[in-house]
């Protein structure tokens, strides 16, 4: 454990810009030791919701915490929170090492901590290339070198797979990872959660300013869990004999004029079910539901 521990505490964040309600009461925590991936589609209010985290805007309501203080109450930020919110905001006339050091100068950081961090995101061979020439996987590389720079506890990255190959994906897993397993709390934001799915251990899943979901991966697929998939010729009598147990944690919809879905039961029960109301049944499936399914059913964006 080479990092302090050091939480990230959101409570009853909200922020409006004009009628647009950005964020809306949204409460969550992220714990040291682990990769979270903050989740949701375009708008839902992730990229807003890190800028408060971050000092940039101000909340209209709510307070977000790094180790029990606001961004601006911390003594030496950069020690302590590393942030890549936009891979394309460099000058594009600098070379990354250049762009680094600027970033040493600016938090105090000695200025051979710029090579450092080159070469632990492996640009070290592009550092005197000027970023302009960079492709958008180099950029993301160089985000996450600022992020670094520090060496801090906490890092918050904001669609750091955007751009990646699937090895540079790998290689973003595994910086991620020695991050966490040395005490760190990792957080990444993305709206694609087939490209995080490999690279976080817990998930925050928001839909239009608010928090839909919070747990492990396993937790959240768990929640949705399978689905049973019935073939029936008599569908509306299947789908109103499990909409009265809804408030059991039962949800069912019509997939196609005869094939029923049903979430928060087994096949057997299900089949059971049925057969006892004497419905006819010609056909009784399981299937896993993928993560991103469980995702799009969360986020209610097909
Ligand atoms: N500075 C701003 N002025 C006006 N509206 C804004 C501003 N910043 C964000 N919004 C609006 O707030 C909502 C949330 O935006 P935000 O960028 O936080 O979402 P996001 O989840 O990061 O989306 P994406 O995945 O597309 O980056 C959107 O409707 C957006 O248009």
């Amino acid at each position: 454990m080479g990092k302090s521990s050091v939480p990230i505490e959101i409570s009853g964040l909200t922020k409006s810009f004009g009628d647009v309600k950005a964020v809306d009461g949204l409460s969550f925590s992220v714990q040291p030791g682990s990769v979270t991936g903050f989740l949701g589609p375009n708008g839902a209010g992730k990229s807003t919701t890190l800028r408060m985290l971050l000092g940039l805007v101000r909340p209209d309501a709510g307070v977000a915490t790094i180790g029990g203080r606001r961004y601006g109450e911390l003594a030496s930020p950069s020690d302590e929170i590393g942030a890549a919110l936009d891979a394309s905001g460099f000058h594009p006339r600098r070379s990354g090492r250049g762009h680094l050091r600027v970033l040493c100068t600016a938090n105090g950081i000695p200025s051979k901590r710029a090579d450092e961090v080159l070469e632990k995101v492996g640009l070290a061979d592009a550092a005197q290339r000027k970023v302009k020439g960079y492709s958008l996987g180099m950029r993301q590389r160089l985000a996450l070198a600022g992020a670094l720079l520090g060496n801090p506890s906490v890092l918050v990255l904001d669609e750091p797979a955007n751009g990646l190959d699937p090895k540079g994906i790998n290689w973003m897993r595994s910086m991620l990872r020695e991050s966490a397993d040395q005490g760190g709390t990792v957080l990444v934001s993305s709206h694609v959660l087939s490209e995080v799915e490999q690279l976080v251990d817990r998930v925050v899943v928001i839909n239009k300013g608010r928090l839909v979901r919070e747990g492990t991966l396993d937790e959240v697929a768990g929640g949705e869990g399978s689905v049973v998939t019935v073939r029936t010729p008599q569908a509306d009598a299947l789908l109103a004999l499990f909409g009265e147990r809804m408030a059991g944690g039962v949800r069912a919809d019509r997939a196609e004029a005869d094939l029923v879905r049903v979430w928060g039961l087994d096949v057997a029960e299900v089949g059971r079910i049925a057969s006892a109301a004497g419905l006819e049944i010609h056909e009784l499936g399981s299937e896993r539901s993928s993560l991103e399914d469980i995702f799009f059913a969360l986020t209610g964006d097909q």
